[in-house]
């Protein structure tokens, strides 16, 4: 069927009417009035049948309609075709009778002749009939050109794109009406639906994924399966019966029809390639509202609505680009913020030394690291010094903790899902060990890991290769593993909560971290350092730590380890006032730095705990080769050099003289370079 134009006022002989009527006599009267009052007549046709012959040959510009006709069809059920297709009717017709009256009416015909008429009454009714039409279709392209511009002013709207998209429903709602309307915009992986669901006169609710999977009862599988079977090619609308087959055929139409009480549709797509699908659909919960003009209209607006679509989701698309890419970025920034070395682990003593080797041995290689030891003992700084000081050190560290995730998250977590892997997973998602990939993953308390993991996560330190959560293709990736828990995992093996083969293969190179309790020596050089980081942080001045206090730091047992005496030396910092409590008066465990922090309490479970207190001769003992040690190391960096910028001094925050004269007292000489200490 052609397109409505519209129709000139001017020229009778470029009008063409059609004539309906079964009545020889009648019609042949009707030919003879319209053709001397300058109109071309279409024809004469006695059925509904004929008209429509007729009509498909040509489109006529005005009906003249009977009531009753030959054949099974009246001429109201011409008129409602007529209608949809924007083709304007007179009824030319004997009956008076009440309900058939109501009938005609609500076709909304552009006149009614009572039969017998006068030639006067036809050609007045038609010329009427014929300039309102020309003028509702004026009005028609008016609307349509505002829609148009609409459209454009949607799209250069400052809104988000959500919002420039419900405001693109809201024009469409005034043309085509809906309580539905869903956009599906499908390009190669990606198969997003938005949904707009009429609430009130003009609200609406947006139905995302995660509604509508609520709303219908199905899981994400299914909504993925029920889509995969939905693909309309050619613009259509259904109507009542044709709904109801629609919905039989379609299980996806059905779900909708039965969660928003639907009854008809109208469904039209956009861009209809193999990869690449854009489809509107308007859904009604009238039995019968889908013209087939509302079908013309959006095929006339089918560039404007596209374009404006099309800009959108591709805001959308930037949006959520430039979404992951803020949160890698943000990721990134903090693993910036975090990053270690062997310069920020600080301790002189034995044990440590002996781990500092460890890692220095294995930094270089891929092989898997296990690093073990109690809470607090710096498990975590030791895995960044190990990644820092690899080859891999320009790319990411990814850190997990596999106890900080609810069982059912880690997997998705770990290795990512594909979308619709389970409810919630809206869209694909990248998993820690992708993330990580080139660099290293780091995977905290990995003795929580439930077992059914462990087996998947043995699975990649072999074959190198992961699955997405509901995901079938195996993805090749390269990442260096350094695992650590502070359980003993050879008891959880015998427990049977862990695995064996998963223990062997983590432990190819296990890396013991001494307690704070088995390097009681650090203690002076820990607390000193955290507390001027403190002080640095909360800009006070360092007044260095009393002895009592120190004491008291050298005898506790540190359950809790380095990171429960940076917390205690922290709290010291905030409750100090910055200046040197006269009342210790006592010479201050490095005596380089004048002032002492204000004593504080320990955890009262820490004089439980205490072993046997050291005597203070020990302690003295003790600072000074703290004292030793952490001045020799800063020599160490500066190649021993005192004076001048980047000198020991000034590293040291002292006078050069002051600094010459603590090394007297401690026996470093001078000459000696730091290699031959
Ligand atoms: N040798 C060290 N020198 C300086 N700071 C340290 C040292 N060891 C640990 N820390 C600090 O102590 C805190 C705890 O360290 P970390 O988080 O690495 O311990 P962990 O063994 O991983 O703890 P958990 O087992 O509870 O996760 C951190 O703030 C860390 O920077």
């Amino acid at each position: 069927m052609q397109r409505p134009i519209n129709p000139s006022l001017t020229s009778t002989a470029d009008y063409y009417v059609l004539i309906v009527e079964d009545e020889f006599v009648i019609a042949n009267d009707l030919r003879l009035i319209l053709s001397e009052a300058g109109y071309s007549v279409l024809g004469i046709a006695d059925s509904v049948a004929e008209a429509q012959e007729l009509i498909e040959q040509r489109r006529p510009d005005m009906v003249l309609l009977d009531i009753y006709l030959k054949g099974k069809k009246s001429g109201l059920d011409l008129a409602k075709q007529l209608g949809d297709s924007g083709i304007p009717f007179i009824f030319v017709s004997a009956n008076d009778n009440r309900s058939i009256l109501e009938e005609v009416k609500a076709t909304q015909p552009s006149g009614y002749i009572v039969k017998p008429f006068r030639e006067k009454d036809i050609v007045t009714t038609l010329e009427i009939g014929r300039y309102r039409h020309a003028h509702s279709v004026e009005v028609k392209l008016r609307e349509e050109k505002a829609l148009q511009i609409a459209l454009t002013e949607a799209l250069s709207a400052t809104e988000a794109w959500e919002q420039k998209l419900l405001k693109v429903a809201i024009l469409l709602q005034a043309q085509v009406p809906f309580d539905l309307l869903t956009i599906r915009y499908r390009k190669a992986a990606s198969d997003h639906t938005y949904s707009y669901y009429r609430v009130g006169f003009d609200e609406y609710r947006t139905i995302n994924d995660a509604d509508f999977l609520q709303l219908a009862k199905i899981t994400p599988d299914q909504l993925v399966q029920l889509r995969s079977q939905t693909s309309f090619t050619q613009a259509d609308r259904y109507n009542q019966d044709d709904f109801n087959a629609l919905c039989r055929r379609n299980p996806c139409i059905q779900l909708l029809a039965d969660t928003f009480r639907l009854q008809s549709a109208l469904v039209f797509p956009l861009r209809n390639g193999p990869t690449d699908t854009f489809t509107v659909s308007f859904y009604s919960r009238q039995p019968d509202p889908y013209l087939s003009r509302h079908l013309a209209l959006l095929e006339r607006l089918e560039q404007p609505i596209l374009l404006t679509l099309d800009r959108i989701l591709a805001f959308e698309e930037v949006a959520r680009l430039s979404e992951q890419l803020r949160r890698e970025n943000s990721y990134l920034q903090e693993e910036v913020k975090t990053a270690a070395n062997f310069e920020e682990i600080i301790g002189t003593s034995q044990h440590l030394l002996r781990v500092f080797n460890q890692v220095s041995q294995v930094a270089p290689t891929d092989t898997t690291v296990l690093i073990l030891g109690e809470s607090g003992t710096g498990k975590e700084l030791f895995a960044r010094a190990i990644h820092n000081l690899s080859s891999r050190r320009d790319k990411i560290l990814v850190k997990i903790n596999c106890a900080a995730l609810p069982a059912a998250l880690i997997e998705s977590e770990l290795f990512g899902h594909e979308k619709g892997a389970f409810t919630g997973a809206v869209d694909r998602r990248v998993g820690k060990f992708e993330l990580a990939r080139g660099g290293t993953i780091f995977l905290d308390e990995i003795g929580e890991l439930p077992m059914e993991l462990q087996a998947k996560l043995l699975r990649v330190l072999q074959e190198k290769e992961i699955e997405r959560v509901g995901g079938n293709e195996a993805i090749r990736i390269d990442v260096r593993v350094i695992a650590a828990t502070n359980r003993q995992l050879e008891n959880e093996v015998a427990a049977n909560r862990f695995r064996l083969d998963l223990y062997f293969r983590l432990s190819t190179f296990p890396i013991h971290l001494p307690s704070l309790r088995e390097r009681q020596g650090d203690i002076p050089l820990l607390a000193t350092f955290f507390a001027q980081k403190s002080a640095r942080k909360l800009g006070k001045p360092f007044c260095g730590i009393a002895d009592s206090v120190l004491n008291e730091l050298i005898n506790y047992s540190w359950p809790g380890n380095i990171r429960e005496l940076e917390n205690v030396i922290e709290q010291a910092v905030i409750l100090n006032n910055g200046q040197s409590p006269l009342e210790l008066g006592r010479p201050l465990v490095n005596s380089l730095f004048m002032g002492s922090l204000v004593p504080f309490g320990l955890p009262q479970t820490s004089q439980a705990q205490t072993s046997s207190p050291k005597a203070l001769s020990d302690i003295k003992q003790i600072q000074q080769e703290t004292e030793r040690d952490y001045i020799l190391s800063v020599l160490k960096q500066t190649n021993g050099r005192i004076r001048g910028s980047g000198g020991a001094a000034e590293l040291l925050n002292l006078k050069p003289t002051t600094l010459e004269y603590r090394m007297e007292k401690l026996g470093i000489r001078k000459t000696l370079t730091v290699q031959t200490q």
